[in-house]
């Protein structure tokens, strides 16, 4: 899979936002609910350092809901405290301030003490391409100041934007690669729409989705395209929801191009319920354990 990001992207990348990083006390590391582990930006850790973090998955309306609970609760054992908001309505909005507040009061009770009064929160958001980073700016300020759109890369061009008297944030965003070294996580970007359409095979996304459905929402393939098991004949499979969905050519044989085109956008539009694509249960078992307790 060919991704637009070169080594010369990468480095311009992390440059910026380490000189961003300066100007800030903490870092709002946006994530895509759906995907809490292959929308985070794999050297965050390094490009973060020490900066005080607030995870924020974003799209919760997208995600499966318990699967957001323990990612949370998965990631506050790993000790990063961890929000889930949905931008696009302004949703959980609000516990984002008190997060960064919570995380940051041990620096500003030693302000405090030293007779210092603690000013606005100044903070940052740091994401891969198209997790929602200029609309959860856009919410925050209550108005259109950064542009938005439904295709990555739209963020280009800084200020500080005002939230209340507690919290101040820059209104550039840093965008940082996501990871692509592997075909799953490539699969799982394209299929939340964070990839270019242009740049992915849509039959073998689709086949991934198909595939993926019948290991981890069963129910939800046999309700929509009337499927139990996708098995090894792939023509057959696809025949079946092309006819079921009437995806025909003028001359009345199944599309199947098409029919690959309509199980993704079903995937990416809900059709097929809310769907998270990476669990806690399959993490390495030490870290697994969040919703044991
Ligand atoms: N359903 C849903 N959609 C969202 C949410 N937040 C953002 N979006 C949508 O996700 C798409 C990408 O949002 P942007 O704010 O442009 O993302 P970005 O991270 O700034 O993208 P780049 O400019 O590519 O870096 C847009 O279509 C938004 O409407 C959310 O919480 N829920």
């Amino acid at each position: 899979m060919t991704i637009q990001w070169f080594p010369g992207h990468m480095a311009k990348a992390r440059r910026e936002v380490t000189e961003q990083l300066k100007l800030v006390d903490i870092v709002f590391e946006l994530i895509d609910a759906r995907l809490p582990l292959s929308s985070r930006n794999p050297m965050i850790d390094q490009v973060i350092h020490q900066k005080p973090r607030l995870l924020i998955l974003n799209k919760m309306d997208l995600a499966d809901q318990t699967e957001t609970t323990r990612w949370i609760r998965y990631f506050e054992k790993q000790g990063i405290r961890a929000v889930a908001i949905n931008s696009f309505e302004g949703k959980g909005l609000q516990a984002v301030t008190k997060a960064a507040k919570e995380i940051l009061e041990p620096k500003l009770e030693r302000m405090r003490k030293r007779g210092i009064r603690p000013g606005a929160i100044r903070a940052m958001i740091v994401g891969i391409p198209n997790v929602g980073k200029s609309t959860l700016i856009n919410r925050l300020a209550k108005k259109n100041i950064a542009k938005t759109g439904n295709k990555p890369g739209v963020t280009k061009a800084q200020q500080w934007i005002k939230f209340g008297k507690e919290l101040e944030l820059l209104d550039t965003p840093g965008i940082l690669w996501p990871k692509f070294e592997d075909k799953e996580v490539g699969y799982k970007l394209a299929l939340t729409g964070a990839i270019k359409d242009t740049i992915v095979n849509m039959e073998d996304l689709a086949v991934y989705g198909l595939r993926f459905l019948e290991e981890n929402y069963p129910d939800r393939l046999l309700e929509r395209y009337g499927l139990s098991t996708i098995g090894e004949d792939l023509l057959h499979v696809f025949d079946q929801i092309g006819t079921l969905r009437k995806v025909y050519t003028t001359g009345g044989e199944v599309e199947y191009d098409k029919v690959a085109e309509l199980i993704v956008h079903d995937i990416r539009n809900e059709n097929l319920g809310k769907l998270t694509f990476d669990f806690t249960s399959q993490q390495p078992h030490e870290l697994a354990d969040a919703d044991t307790d």
